[in-house]
C-alpha cells in the first residue's frame, strides 16, 4: 500500500547565537551593602556588556543580524551609561551587576525580541549573565 507523502516543510536555516561586546566607563556605589563594605564607597569600573541574540542564519547574507545593527540598537542605552554615575539613572539606584544586566534587558527586549542573554563584567573576575524571566 503506497504511503502518503509527508507534508513537506521548508528546511530550517541553521540556528545561531551571536554576540557583541561593548565597554563603558562608569562610577557607582552599592547602597545596600553592610557598613564598611568596600563597594559602599564611590568607585568606578570599565564595565563590559556582552549582548547575545539568537536566530537563524539568512542563506543570502550568511548572518543572522549585522553586528553594526546591534550596535545601533544599543547606542541610546550605551549613551545613558558611559561616563555616568550609575546610581543616578532611574532603575539603577542599586547598580549591582545583576541589576544592570536586568535593566539593560528591560530596555532592549521590547524592541529586540531576538535578545537571548545580557552579560555584564564588572571586573576581570566578576560578572553576571541574565537570560530573561
Ligand atoms: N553579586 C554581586 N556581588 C558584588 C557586586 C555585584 O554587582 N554583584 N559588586 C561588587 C562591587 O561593585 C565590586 O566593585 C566588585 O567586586 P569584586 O569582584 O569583589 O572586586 P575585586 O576587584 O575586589 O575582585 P578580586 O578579584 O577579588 O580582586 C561586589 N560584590
Ligand atoms: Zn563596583
Amino acid at each position: 500500500m503506497p504511503v502518503a507523502p509527508l507534508i513537506s516543510k521548508p528546511p530550517l536555516e541553521p540556528p545561531v547565537e551571536i554576540y557583541k561586546d561593548f565597554t563603558f566607563e562608569a562610577a557607582h556605589l552599592l547602597p545596600n551593602v553592610p557598613a564598611g563594605h568596600k563597594c559602599g564607597r564611590l568607585h568606578g569600573h570599565s564595565f563590559l556588556v556582552r549582548l547575545y541574540i539568537a536566530g537563524e542564519v539568512d542563506p543570502h547574507t550568511g548572518w543572522f543580524m549585522d553586528f553594526s545593527e546591534l550596535k545601533q540598537i544599543f547606542k541610546p542605552i550605551y549613551d545613558r551609561l558611559d561616563h555616568y554615575y550609575l546610581n543616578d539613572i532611574p532603575g539603577l539606584e542599586n547598580p549591582t551587576s545583576e541589576n544592570l544586566a536586568i535593566w539593560i534587558w528591560d530596555q532592549l527586549k521590547p524592541g529586540l525580541g531576538a535578545l537571548s542573554k545580557v552579560e555584564i563584567r564588572e571586573t576581570c573576575t566578576s560578572g553576571c549573565i541574565y537570560r530573561g524571566d
